[in-house]
């Protein structure tokens, strides 16, 4: 996969170098690029922002930077055609599903607003060669993309074949399954007067799976009822109802 980043402040995704993400690119895994928008700038300032039409506060970035941008990182790869994500408080909200869904694509390209955002006309403009999505990370406001698009590389990066060396760790964890993951312990058995649920200590695995399901059912149901009223009722056992 073919990831390009652009941003007036691209050492913001240095953090893209390490642990994991970091590794597979390294690995060839994953061809992650970024980019300063401001070096597809023609003034002698680099200009990327003005005032905004119709007043307000703050500043809104010009198009033709942007255009010149997007233009170069999607000539850089033969994908038919990118996905150009456009982290946005007014998009779609980020989920494990899309996550899942955006590893299956070939190039993805994400645009880093800053100020109060970008010209609306380069989402017009870009939908000739992109499939644009503005995504939101939930209902809260940054400064500007690039915190979105580390979230979104790493949750997304983690998901393609060999970025995680044991494949079985995808499957038990938050989301995977529509519920929270269980609660996870190690050595040692006793920490500071606290135990270890007696079942996890018993070896039999029938009896742990039932309990690790009985405790993501629960958690689910106290911190995210919502994610529950989302389950498709054929995802429940018998047992499950009965937890
Ligand atoms: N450009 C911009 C500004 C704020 C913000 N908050 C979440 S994503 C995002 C993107």
């Amino acid at each position: 996969m073919r990831i390009d980043v652009v941003s007036i402040f691209p050492e913001y995704l240095a953090a893209l170098d390490l642990s994991l993400i970091g590794k597979a690119r390294q690995d060839g895994l994953l061809d992650l690029n970024v980019h300063d928008l401001r070096d597809f700038t023609t003034d002698r300032h680099r200009t990327v922002d003005d005032t905004p039409y119709g007043g307000g506060a703050g500043m809104v970035m010009k198009a033709e930077p942007w255009a010149q941008a997007l233009t170069s990182v999607a000539d850089a790869e033969e994908a038919a055609r990118p996905v150009l994500i456009v982290p946005s408080p007014a998009g779609a909200v980020f989920t494990q599903a899309m996550a899942y869904e955006l590893a299956e694509e070939k190039h993805l390209v994400f645009a880093c607003g800053r100020y109060e955002g970008i010209d609306e006309r380069v989402l017009e403009w870009a939908g000739e060669r992109f499939d644009v999505r503005p995504v939101s990370l939930g209902d809260y406001v940054l400064n500007g993309g690039e915190v979105a698009v580390l979230a979104m590389v790493e949750a997304i990066g983690r998901l393609v074949p060999g970025v995680v060396g044991n494949p079985e760790s995808l499957v038990e964890e938050s989301h995977s399954d529509g519920l929270l993951e269980y609660p996870v312990y190690t050595k040692p058995s006793s920490w500071r007067d606290r135990g270890v649920p007696d079942i996890l200590l018993s070896g039999n695995h029938g009896k742990i799976a039932q309990w690790r399901r009985g405790q993501q059912l629960q958690r689910t149901a106290a911190r995210r009822p919502d994610l529950l009223e989302k389950l498709d009722p054929t995802q429940l056992t018998k047992a499950d109802k009965a937890t």
